[in-house]
C-alpha cells in the first residue's frame, strides 16, 4: 500500500495543500501544535475508521469552513486507486474510486493503515483492559467473524451479571444460571482462543523488530494470561463470589498480555524508553500480520514517537522500516538529520512544505 499523493482544503488547520510521499519514509517537522497530527490523523480516516483523537467528525473541518475534503492516490492491489473523505454537516463521506460509498466505514479493509500514537502507550502502562483492546481491535482487523463473537460474549456477560445481581432478591433465579454459565463458557473460550492464537503469531514478528529497535541488546516475551484454565469450571466454582459481587470473576474479561523485557515486567519495571519501543514493536508486528492475512503492506503512521527514544533507536525507526511506506511526525531537530533516505517535510501553521 503505498500513498502517491493526498491533497487537503480545509481539514482542521491544514487549509489547502497538497504532497507527493515518498514510497519509504516521510518525515513530517515542525515545533508543537502546527498541524502535523492532523495530516496523520487525514491519512488514518482512510481506513474508514473514525479520527484516532475521539474527535467528532463536525470537529475536523475547519473552523469557519463548512466542509472539508482530503484526497488521495494510492496504489493497492496492484493497481492506482483513488480515494475521497468529506465532511459536511457533520457527517463523514467517503468516495473510492469515483463511486460514492453509503458509509465512510465501506473503506475498511480497501485502505490499511497501522497507526502509533503516544496515547498507545497506555496498552503498556495501564491496566489489562488496553491490552485486551489491542489484541482485539487488531484480531478484529484480520478475522472475519471475531466482532460478532466478542460482542455475544459481552451481551451475555452483561445478562450473567443482571441476572447475579437479581439472585439474592429471587432465589428461584438461581435455577438458570446453568444456561447463562454453559453460554458464556463456550463463548468465552472461543475469544480466549482467538486471542491467545493471535499472541502466537504476533510474538514472533514483535520480538525480532524490538530486538532490531534495541540494537539486539534486550528481549521482549509476550504471554497471554488466561484467568482461568476451565472457563465453565471457574465460573461454577465462583459463584457464591459472583453472586456477592454482582459480577461475573472468571472469563475472557478478566484476562491479560504479560509483557516482559529480558524477564521483568515491562508495566513495573521498563524505562520510558522501553515501554514506548514495546508499544512501537507491537504495532509494527501488527502490520507485519496484517501483510500476511491481506498480502498488502499497511502504511505506518508514527505519530510524536521520536521522543524518549536515544539516537540508535530513533535511528531505527528512520532507517530500518524498508518493507512500507511510514509517515512520522516529529518536533526533535536532531532527529531529523539521521534520516538518510525519505522525504523531510515541515509543517508550520498548518502549511506543508518540502525541506
Ligand atoms: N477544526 C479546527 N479548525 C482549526 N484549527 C484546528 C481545528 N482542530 C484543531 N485545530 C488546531 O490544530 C492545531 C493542532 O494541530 P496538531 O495536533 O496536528 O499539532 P502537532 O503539530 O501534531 O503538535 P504536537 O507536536 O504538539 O503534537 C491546534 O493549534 C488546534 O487549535
Amino acid at each position: 500500500m503505498i500513498i502517491r499523493r493526498l491533497d487537503f482544503e480545509n481539514y482542521r488547520n491544514l487549509k489547502a495543500g497538497q504532497m507527493e510521499p515518498h514510497a519509504g519514509v516521510n518525515l513530517i517537522s515542525g515545533p508543537n501544535a502546527q498541524g502535523k497530527t492532523n495530516l496523520l490523523e487525514a491519512i488514518w480516516l482512510f481506513t474508514g475508521g473514525r479520527s484516532f483523537r475521539g474527535a467528532k467528525d463536525a470537529d475536523l473541518v475547519l473552523r469557519g469552513e463548512r466542509r472539508a475534503e482530503v484526497n488521495i492516490g494510492f496504489f493497492c492491489e496492484e493497481r492506482e486507486q483513488t480515494a475521497q473523505i468529506a465532511i459536511l454537516n457533520g457527517r463523514r463521506n467517503a468516495v473510492l474510486n469515483g463511486v460514492p460509498l453509503k458509509r465512510a466505514s465501506g473503506l475498511i479493509g480497501r485502505f490499511f493503515a497501522v497507526l502509533f500514537s503516544p496515547e498507545h502507550l497506555s496498552l503498556v502502562r495501564e491496566g489489562p483492559s488496553f491490552r485486551r483492546n489491542f489484541i482485539d481491535a487488531a484480531l478484529c482487523q484480520v478475522k472475519p467473524g471475531y466482532a460478532a463473537l466478542l460482542s455475544r460474549y459481552n451481551r451475555t456477560l452483561v445478562q450473567r451479571n443482571a441476572l447475579l445481581k437479581e439472585i439474592p432478591r429471587h432465589s428461584a433465579l438461581l435455577d438458570t444460571l446453568d444456561v447463562w454459565d454453559e453460554r458464556l463458557a463456550a463463548l468465552g473460550e472461543s475469544v480466549m482462543k482467538g486471542r491467545a492464537g493471535y499472541l502466537e503469531k504476533i510474538r514472533g514478528p514483535a520480538q525480532k523488530i524490538y530486538a532490531g529497535i534495541s540494537q539486539n541488546k534486550e528481549n521482549i516475551q509476550l504471554e497471554y494470561q488466561k484467568s482461568a484454565e476451565d472457563l465453565k469450571q471457574a465460573l461454577y466454582a465462583s459463584r457464591r463470589d459472583d453472586i456477592a459481587t454482582g459480577h461475573t470473576n472468571f472469563g475472557p474479561h478478566r484476562d491479560d498480555m504479560e509483557i516482559t523485557i529480558d524477564s521483568l515486567s515491562a508495566r513495573t519495571f521498563g524505562s520510558q524508553g522501553q515501554k514506548r519501543s514495546v508499544v512501537l514493536a507491537l504495532k509494527l508486528a501488527e502490520a507485519e500480520l496484517l501483510f500476511r492475512e491481506t498480502g498488502e503492506r499497511p502504511v505506518i503512521l508514527l505519530d510524536d514517537v521520536m521522543s524518549e527514544l536515544d539516537s540508535g533507536r530513533q535511528d531505527y525507526l528512520l532507517n530500518h522500516l524498508t518493507d512500507c511506506q511510514v509517515f512520522i511526525t516529529c518536533c526533535e531537530p536532531d532527529a531529523v538529520k539521521q534520516l538518510r533516505d525519505g522525504i523531510l517535510f515541515f509543517m508550520d501553521g498548518g502549511v506543508l512544505s518540502k525541506k
